[in-house]
């Protein structure tokens, strides 16, 4: 029996999103900045690292800038302001005319936010096959994550990422920001279960300290430890670390080869268990070894382009 997470799956297939770097759309020179960039996906927000009196300006900037780019592989996600502001209806209206890879829904608190947005793409073919991702970064989006990400569990469903924004987290908790997110990981684990249940990719928040890249390292090491897919990047300086400790280790790729080839040796056909090297392995690792390495794969078809 097909489950409705493996189903998704079928329709959502998985994605490199080690780092993914915002940028502000009003700046000129960051944008420009991001061809460079070996990040996998860049968010372009309209939301917050924009003033209220440039919002026209960022979104013209930006139709521009998608217009005249070709960003290769890296994803393209729009972060949008939310229902409750007079930009929404205007950011959205730029969303289906640039027809960016996905919109980034701020501030979700309830279902009926993914809802709204995925009736305003409605089902034209200018926007077919562009996902929503939305923002978990308020105690009610926390507390109900779950319910968020299973109403994006059909397959023709557009929800495809949760992104956790601790800054707004942490303004609306009063949980200051420390070392190790002591306080903040009981949240920031709800959120990934919630994501994991429901077929979801779920990227990590933001480390505001650009400097400081031995904390970067640590808090990178702690989302993947987590689970998260990979962290959302506001700086150049973070892209590298992200991917190296977001992306499969040398021993993972090793040992993801070891399983794929002991389950196509035809000895262990017909085995659901077998042992390599004192370990039990069973088949769902080799459906993880198999994921890890379509993912190897796709990192380096695009090192081979020029
Ligand atoms: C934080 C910054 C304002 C710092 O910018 P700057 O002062 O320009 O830094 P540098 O001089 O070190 O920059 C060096 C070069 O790199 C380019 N640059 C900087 N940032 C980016 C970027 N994000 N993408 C691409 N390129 C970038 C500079 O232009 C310099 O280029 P050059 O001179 O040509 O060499 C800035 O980093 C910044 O604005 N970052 C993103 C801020 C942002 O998007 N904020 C909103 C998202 S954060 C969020 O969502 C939080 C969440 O909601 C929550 O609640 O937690
Ligand atoms: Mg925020």
């Amino acid at each position: 029996m097909t489950s409705d997470v493996s189903s998704f799956r079928a329709h959502h297939p998985s994605r490199v999103r080690r780092s993914v770097l915002t940028v502000p759309a009003i700046n000129d020179r960051a944008l420009e900045k991001l061809i460079s960039l070996d990040c996998d996906a860049v968010i372009f927000d309209l939301e917050d690292s924009v003033a209220e009196n440039r919002k026209g300006d960022a979104r013209t900037n930006l139709l521009n800038f998608l217009r005249d780019r070709d960003l290769g592989h890296r994803e393209r996600i729009i972060r949008i302001n939310a229902a409750d502001t007079p930009f929404y209806r205007e950011d959205m209206e730029l969303v289906i005319e640039a027809a960016p890879d996905a919109v980034l829904i701020p501030k979700v608190e309830e279902p009926v936010a993914v809802q709204n947005v995925a009736d305003m793409l409605g089902e034209s073919d200018a926007t077919e096959g562009l996902r929503i991702w939305a923002m978990i970064e308020t105690p009610r989006g926390v507390l109900n994550a779950a319910a968020i990400a299973s109403s994006g569990r059909t397959s023709d469903s557009r929800l495809d990422a949760f992104v956790v924004g601790l800054n707004d987290l942490r303004k609306a908790t009063g949980i200051p920001a420390a070392p190790g997110r002591t306080y903040l990981v009981p949240y920031l684990m709800q959120v990934v279960l919630a994501a994991r249940a429901y077929g979801l990719d779920v990227i990590d928040s933001v480390s505001n300290d650009f400097r400081d890249m031995d904390a970067f390292s640590e808090e990178c090491a702690q989302g993947r430890a987590m689970g998260f897919d990979g962290k959302m990047l506001i700086h150049p300086a973070q892209v590298e670390p992200a991917n190296h400790h977001f992306g499969p280790s040398e021993a993972a790729i090793t040992e993801a080869r070891l399983v794929a080839a002991a389950f196509a040796d035809p000895a262990h056909a017909g085995f659901n268990v077998i042992n390599i090297d004192g370990r039990m392995i069973e088949r769902l690792h080799a459906e993880e070894a198999a994921r890890l390495l379509d993912k190897v794969a796709t990192i380096a078809a695009r090192k081979d382009k020029p």
